[in-house]
């Protein structure tokens, strides 16, 4: 029916027909989505002498500059609105139609083929967010023994005896521990100890990450051939299979039988009825969650550890502390209101963190609507905006000495009469955007906050720490704006004799 039609339009008409549509494109193109805005550009020019090489060197030079005012920083990903951090409280509850984390995050990470972010566009689609905010969250303090027993087994498996002194690869050699620990709460012990499972809640980010970044090499009209010959992506289309396949049986089983508190259950309830037992969207859930809850836990885990073996002067307060709460406990197992009093190490992870943010940029958001900010600025739609965390972390109106590596700064700031429940790991706000701030503020936190304390007060209790002989802190890899802990480093760890 079509072409009989196409065939009765002269070439002229099909002519004047493709001109206008191209036009409209053009048109499209430059008028609505990169509507202009007012303001400087920096960009990051690595090859030239006189440019900007990397992220936080633009941020050092505009954080004192741009306190009242927006500019846009050009970077990997594309243009980001740098917004000054006064405004983020009056955008932190902004709707998803005005503000989205998802729809950037789908873009950023090519979610159609990396299957990085969740793939079915519903609006009940946050089934994940609502099993960590409306189940994990509520009952972290039931997981705790369970997530201690496996971080236990864990470390005996992968960091093991160590007599003399071992060097130790925290970014790598713990990321099975975290893994494992992530993987009990997922899907409970059985599987969790299946080195297949282990395998596919490792890899499928990296995997899926890597083959993201070789996709952005494409043109964007070529990416949906492309996905299928990159090995990356291939490899992560197997895990997806591979998971489904660990899955089928056990979603069988719990048809009808949800006495058992894991996120697989939850992801269950909190699935859109039609998704509830369909195999690859609860696999994919298991991915997904993954893929945000493992590496960016071990990264933060990893900056501590070098903080740790960097400042070796804070290992006996921590671990005294340490015992101290744990003897205190009525069972001879985790509470949460024992981890709420372990006010030191709380500290040390958030200094950790405030010297070492995972991301240089948080609070990234797509502009869906002409957003206007408080200071009657108009950010047009299809912008992307973010807020320089790595700069108010180093404030030096914010922080006393913020170059300065300060353990228990926190633990002090919160025994000012008032302040007593601030200042911690999970604590977010606009001095304090690691985690983001407000309606998608990071909603795992609390659990990375248990298994990061777990795991450090079982090394701090069992181990010395120490830097090797003659280094000092390693410095932190950037790439874009993310900061890692540099892989490539050690520390050295030595059992203590049983006391
Ligand atoms: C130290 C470890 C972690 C860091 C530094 C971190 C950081 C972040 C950040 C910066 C965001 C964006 C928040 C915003 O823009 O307002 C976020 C979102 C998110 N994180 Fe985490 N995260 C960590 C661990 C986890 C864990 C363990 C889980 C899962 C159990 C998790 C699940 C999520 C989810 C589901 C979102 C999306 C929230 C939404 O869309 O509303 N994260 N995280």
């Amino acid at each position: 029916m079509y072409s009989e039609a196409f065939r009765s339009l002269d070439v002229a008409t099909l002519c004047v027909v493709a001109v206008t549509a191209i036009l409209i494109g053009f048109v499209n193109f430059v008028f609505f989505r990169n509507r202009s805005l007012d303001g400087p550009l920096f960009a990051v020019s690595p090859q030239s002498d006189s440019g900007f090489r990397s992220v936080s060197e633009i941020l050092r030079y505009t954080y004192p500059k741009f306190q009242n005012r927006i500019y846009r920083l050009r970077q990997h990903y594309g243009d980001i609105v740098v917004i000054p951090p006064k405004f983020v409280d009056a955008l932190q509850a902004a709707p998803e139609n005005l503000l989205s984390f998802q729809f950037l995050a789908r873009e950023r990470f090519f979610a159609r083929y990396t299957y990085l972010v969740s793939m079915v566009d519903h609006p009940d689609n946050n089934t994940v967010i609502k099993s960590i905010k409306n189940n994990l969250n509520k009952s972290l303090g039931d997981v705790l023994p369970a997530l201690d027993d496996e971080i236990e087994h864990a470390i005996s498996t992968h960091v093991g005896d160590a007599d003399e002194w071992k060097a130790i690869f925290p970014a790598h050699s713990l990321l099975p521990v975290i893994a494992s620990g992530s993987g009990r709460i997922f899907v409970g012990e059985e599987l969790n100890r299946n080195p297949e499972f282990l395998d596919c809640i490792l890899n499928f980010t990296i995997d899926s990450m890597m083959g993201g970044e070789k996709l952005r090499q494409y043109p964007s009209f070529l990416r949906t051939l492309a996905q299928w010959w990159i090995p990356e992506l291939q490899r992560s289309r197997t895990k997806l299979r591979k998971m489904m396949h660990l899955l089928g049986p056990i979603i069988e089983s719990r048809k009808g039988n949800d006495h058992v508190s894991d996120m697989l259950t939850w992801n269950m309830a909190n699935s859109p009825r039609s998704l509830e037992h369909n195999l690859k969207y609860q696999a994919h859930n298991q991915l997904i969650s993954s893929a945000a809850a493992i590496h960016t836990t071990n990264m933060q885990l990893s900056h501590a550890l070098f903080d740790l073996a960097a400042y070796p002067e804070y290992l006996e307060p921590l671990r005294e502390e340490a015992k101290t709460v744990f003897q205190a406990e009525p069972n001879g197992v985790w509470t949460k209101n024992g981890m709420a009093k372990l006010r030191k190490l709380d500290s040390f992870m958030k200094e950790s963190q405030r010297m070492n943010p995972l991301g240089l940029l948080t609070f990234e958001r797509r502009v869906m609507n002409d957003l206007t900010l408080p200071d009657g600025v108009v950010i047009p739609k299809g912008y992307n905006i973010g807020c320089p965390t790595s700069s108010i972390a180093k404030d030096d109106t914010l922080w006393e000495k913020p170059f300065e590596f300060d353990g228990f700064r926190f633990e002090r700031l919160r025994q000012q009469p008032g302040h007593e429940n601030k200042h911690q790991f999970v604590t977010t706000g606009i001095d304090s955007l690691y985690f983001g701030h407000g309606k998608h503020a990071c909603p795992g936190r609390f659990l990375a906050d248990a298994e990061i304390k777990l795991i450090l007060m079982n090394l701090i209790v069992n181990y010395d720490v120490k830097l090797p002989d003659g280094t000092s802190r390693p410095e932190n890899v950037e790439m874009n704006s993310g900061v890692m802990a540099d892989p490539t480093k050690t520390i050295l760890l030595k059992r203590r004799s049983k006391a």
